[in-house]
């Protein structure tokens, strides 16, 4: 077996990218199980809370890999690794492994844990997380990630917001990485429970909250930003595996 076992809450696909910088891009998701953070709203605690760790399954790069190829008939495509925090499983094998296929590789972590494997991606999303998720962030942290990445791949900031708090916040992070593209992403304040992942989600609350970051956007001049919504939700809700 080529490297420690990966912790995989799920992998499936192709769907489309819903967020940021690959919004629209065809993708196979491989979610990894485990995160260091408890996000107050996290919208994948079934990757997240300990009480599912037995779905978790241990796999080798050759059983994740076929699973990505199976999904993706074998056609090259960006693999989008998200979790859970994807930074704390060993994947620098599973991306070696699928850069010699032709394969891409997007992955998105809040910045809290740096690999030297970042460096080896096609796209780093950093979301690092403001107030309302009652997390607090490590900006020393946040910059190992960036140094260790330095010089690899694409990497942009995406920032959920909820409140005016969160909006500051998203433009303090702006100005302290001016070379990087952000993201302001509205915040689902319906995320599912773990366990029902049919329940509803209110669109027009999400939506509400989009139109008012937009008026924030512009309002302010701050030109540079990029307002987009989770799109998977929009189209799909809260439903899992899409
Ligand atoms: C589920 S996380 C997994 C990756 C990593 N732990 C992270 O937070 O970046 C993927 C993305 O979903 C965002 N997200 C999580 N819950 C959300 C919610 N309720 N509304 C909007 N975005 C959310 C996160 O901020 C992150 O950008
Ligand atoms: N389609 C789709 N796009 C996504 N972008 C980020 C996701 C995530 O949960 O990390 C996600 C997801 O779960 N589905
Ligand atoms: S860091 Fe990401 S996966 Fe972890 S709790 Fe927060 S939103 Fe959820
Ligand atoms: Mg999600």
């Amino acid at each position: 077996m080529t490297g420690a076992a990966i912790r995989v809450s799920e992998i499936f696909g192709p769907t489309i990218q819903g967020e940021g910088v690959l919004i629209g891009q065809p993708t196979v998701f491989v979610r990894t199980g485990g995160c260091d953070y408890r996000c107050s709203w996290c919208d994948t605690l079934h990757a997240v809370d300990s009480q599912y760790r037995e779905e978790w399954l241990p796999m080798s790069v050759d059983a994740v890999w076929s699973e990505v190829e199976r999904l993706s008939g074998g056609v090259p495509l960006t693999v989008s690794l998200s979790g859970g925090n994807p930074a704390i499983q060993p994947l620098g094998p599973l991306i070696d492994r699928g850069h010699s296929e032709g394969y891409r590789f997007a992955l998105e972590t809040q910045g809290s844990v740096a690999r030297d494997w970042f460096a080896n991606l096609d796209v780093l999303v950093l979301s690092p997380k403001p107030p309302s998720s009652g997390m607090e962030t490590d900006f020393a942290r946040l910059d190992d990630c960036l140094s260790t990445a330095a010089g690899g791949p694409m990497t942009v900031l995406k920032i959920v917001v909820f409140d005016d708090r969160d909006y500051a916040y998203a433009r303090d992070i702006a100005r302290r990485y001016p070379e990087l593209p952000v993201y302001l992403q509205p915040g689902n304040h319906t995320p599912p429970p773990p366990e029902d992942d049919s329940a509803t989600v209110d669109i027009d609350g999400i939506m509400n909250r989009m139109l008012w970051l937009v008026d924030k956007v512009t309002g302010d001049r701050w030109f540079d930003a990029r307002v987009l919504p989770q799109l998977h939700v929009l189209l799909w809700g809260n439903r899992r595996g899409v």
